[in-house]
């Protein structure tokens, strides 16, 4: 049914109705009305047939005032708290264990690299290579679970990853050698990808519209729950030094094996079985995840939409990348989706997290037990306002939270780099130039300044600390086996240090670091609640039923491949650009994101996932000039016969 259509056929009655009496049957008997009229922009937003059905909901807008209008929400809430059955949080929460093994399995590595590059004495380039086998995998497994997706369903794609994971845990815990270590992280890595394209879309497809952005969020939560548990595991087992790497890596199995077995008795998502004709099926579905209501007119809405979305994708032929490519709504929506997953990777967070052991080293914990303790807070700071973000959006949208945090994190970006530059200036010179005995590494003997010493992954910088003067100041070799000691000299033996001298390995001891320390708290808090968790929601929501797995693969994709590109590139861009330059470039980053993220992503909130394709439907980057009609999208309450719950997929009249 046609928007005009829909807008003749419903009217207001009387907003009594909706406080107790019942709502009456409009002009052909329908069962639905129209309360609160779209704005302009909403009715242009959704083509030009609800252009010229203007008239009768503007009629109905002009009733729909002041304490109407506080009733017509309080109503609708109620309504909804009483319809929203516990089991689709069971639900979310089983799914969401996919977030956590992914952030799980992201974040132990850095602490048990610590130990493992002891025990299995491994260079440089094989922690290199064990770090990121996985998300080089998690990329590439990424697209290929757009496939499976499509092809097996959601639920089977979710079981496949946490066998996987489970597979993989049990391999990287009882590896021999560095061989099976890596073929272990690239099965963790397979499950990654496969996981973190899967499961947003399943809770999106299985959520009701007024959840959907809080549920699909709670999966980005359970990924800042990962990250923040394996930094304490990795601070408790790091005290073993022997075979510590073991335990860290194989506790992932648990969280596997809960959300395998879990999966065992979880449906398939509704929208995908209707998909693929399996109705009977996806009725009885969808009736238990919403608790036995009665759900036909949702069942019968999904249906005629992918019915409908099946006719205007063009019923075009081919592999569904091309009709995605080639079909204008996907592919901008295709284009804000990995756009927005871009923009988070290269908002520079994994170098954030990644860095923030030495940011605390720089503000003068020195102890690297403490050290690794602490950067515990900045995964807990992350989740924490992560925890922000899922209580945000629902309230505030996904426009304005994304659009808020990216302006919190360029600018938080900026005063990290402007406290490394003032630390830059004032680099403390070296005072002391001992003779390389072995001759191993001449060019540290040639810095004057702290600042060129660090930058150069060869070298550190070895001091004596006097109250708050720094003495016999040096630069010398770094031991190529630890980076933790000097290769000869004073710093070569960390046991044997005293008189206050200290190892500085990539960074520099300075007054600034509090800035520093500001800007990494600022950066979280800004980061976590929108840039964080948004790019994952959006992407779930803004494909239609038949680009779903598709859209969501490319972006997981993209965010991978960002990923590793912003990791594996940061010390090299600091050595050329120094750190203040690699923070201003992603300052910059942000600011691009920002501007894309104004014009480009509309508001999808409080609306069925039927519904979104149509804020597609006009010029990609058009969102911008809308912004004031945001608040005043169309609302929908169905009303049921003698039943008058409001309908969790209220918005099923525009179809
Ligand atoms: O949304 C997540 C989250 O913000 C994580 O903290 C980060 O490590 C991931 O790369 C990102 O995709």
């Amino acid at each position: 049914m046609s928007r005009k259509q829909v807008d003749h056929d419903y009217n207001l009655r009387s907003m009594s109705n909706l406080m107790g009496e019942r709502w009456k049957k409009v002009n052909d008997g329908g069962e639905r009305s129209l309360i609160r009229a779209p704005s302009s922009a909403s009715i242009s937003s959704q083509g030009a047939s609800a252009g010229a059905s203007g008239a009768p909901a503007a009629a109905s807008s002009s009733t729909t005032t002041g304490t109407t209008g506080d009733l017509e929400r309080a109503a609708r809430k109620q309504f909804q708290q009483d319809v929203t059955p516990g089991f689709v949080y069971v639900l979310a929460a089983f799914s969401a264990l996919g977030g956590f093994l992914f952030g799980y399995d992201t974040g132990v590595i850095s602490g048990a690299m610590l130990l493992l590059k002891k025990e299995l004495e491994l260079s440089a380039l094989w922690q290199e290579v064990l770090i990121s086998s996985t998300v080089a995998a998690a990329a590439l497994s990424a697209l290929l679970g757009g496939f499976l997706n499509g092809l097996f369903g959601r639920r089977v794609c979710i079981l496949l990853a946490s066998f996987i994971f489970a597979v993989g845990g049990i391999v990287l815990s009882t590896a021999p050698g560095k061989e099976v270590l890596l073929a272990g992280r690239i099965i963790v890595g397979v499950g990654l990808g496969i996981a973190s394209m899967t499961v947003p879309v399943y809770i999106a497809e299985a959520s009701p519209p007024h959840l959907r952005g809080q549920l699909v969020t709670v999966n980005t939560l359970f990924i800042t729950g990962g990250q923040f548990t394996a930094s304490i595991i990795d601070g408790a087992f790091s005290y073993l030094q022997r075979d510590g790497w073991r335990y860290m890596l194989g506790l992932s199995v648990i969280p596997a094996m809960l959300q395998f077995v879990g999966f065992l008795f979880l449906p398939e998502s509704p929208r995908w079985l209707i998909q693929c004709g399996l109705t009977q099926k996806a009725r009885r579905v969808l009736s238990q995840i919403r608790g036995n209501q009665n759900i036909d007119e949702e069942y019968d809405s999904i249906k005629n939409s992918i019915e409908e979305e099946e006719k205007e994708s063009g019923g075009k032929d081919g592999p569904v990348i091309w009709r995605v490519l080639t079909y204008p709504p996907t592919r901008r929506a295709l284009l804000v989706g990995c756009g927005l997953q871009m923009f988070q990777q290269l908002s520079g967070i994994n170098t954030v997290m990644y860095y923030s052991a030495t940011i605390l080293q720089m503000s003068g914990i020195r102890d690297d037990r403490l050290a690794i303790w602490l950067a515990g807070l900045t995964t807990l700071t992350n989740f924490l306002f992560t925890l922000l973000g899922v209580w945000l959006v629902e309230r505030v949208g996904r426009r304005k939270l994304t659009l808020g945090s990216i302006v919190g994190t360029c600018l938080s970006l900026s005063l990290l780099a402007v406290g490394f530059l003032l630390s830059a200036q004032h680099s403390p010179p070296v005072t002391f130039h001992p003779l390389d005995p072995s001759m191993v590494n001449s060019t540290c003997s040639k810095y004057q300044l702290c600042e060129p010493c660090m930058l150069d992954p060869g070298c550190g910088f070895c001091y004596r600390e006097n109250g708050s003067a720094l003495l016999a100041s040096s630069c010398v070799a770094v031991n190529k086996a630890s980076t933790e000691q000097a290769a000869w000299g004073r710093c070569s033996n960390s046991s044997q240090m005293k008189d206050q001298t200290y190892w500085a390995y990539n960074y520099c001891p300075t007054s600034y670091s509090w800035l520093v320390l500001l800007g990494l708290m600022l950066y979280l808090a800004a980061f976590a609640p929108g840039m964080g968790p948004m790019p994952w929601t959006i992407n779930s929501e803004i494909y239609p039923l038949w680009a779903r797995s598709t859209g969501n693969a490319c972006a997981a994709g993209v965010n991978w491949t960002f990923n590793i590109l912003v990791s594996l590139t940061f010390l090299h861009l600091a050595q050329y650009f120094t750190y203040y330059g690699a923070f201003f470039l992603y300052s910059s980053m942000a600011l691009l994101g920002f501007f894309f993220i104004y014009g480009c992503l509309p508001e999808t909130k409080g609306r069925r996932l039927e519904e979104i394709e149509a804020l597609f439907e006009n010029q990609l980057c058009s969102c911008g000039a809308s912004d004031s009609d945001e608040g005043r999208q169309v609302e929908y309450i169905r009303v049921k016969g003698s039943n008058y719950h409001l309908s969790d997929n209220d918005a099923s009249d525009v179809d």
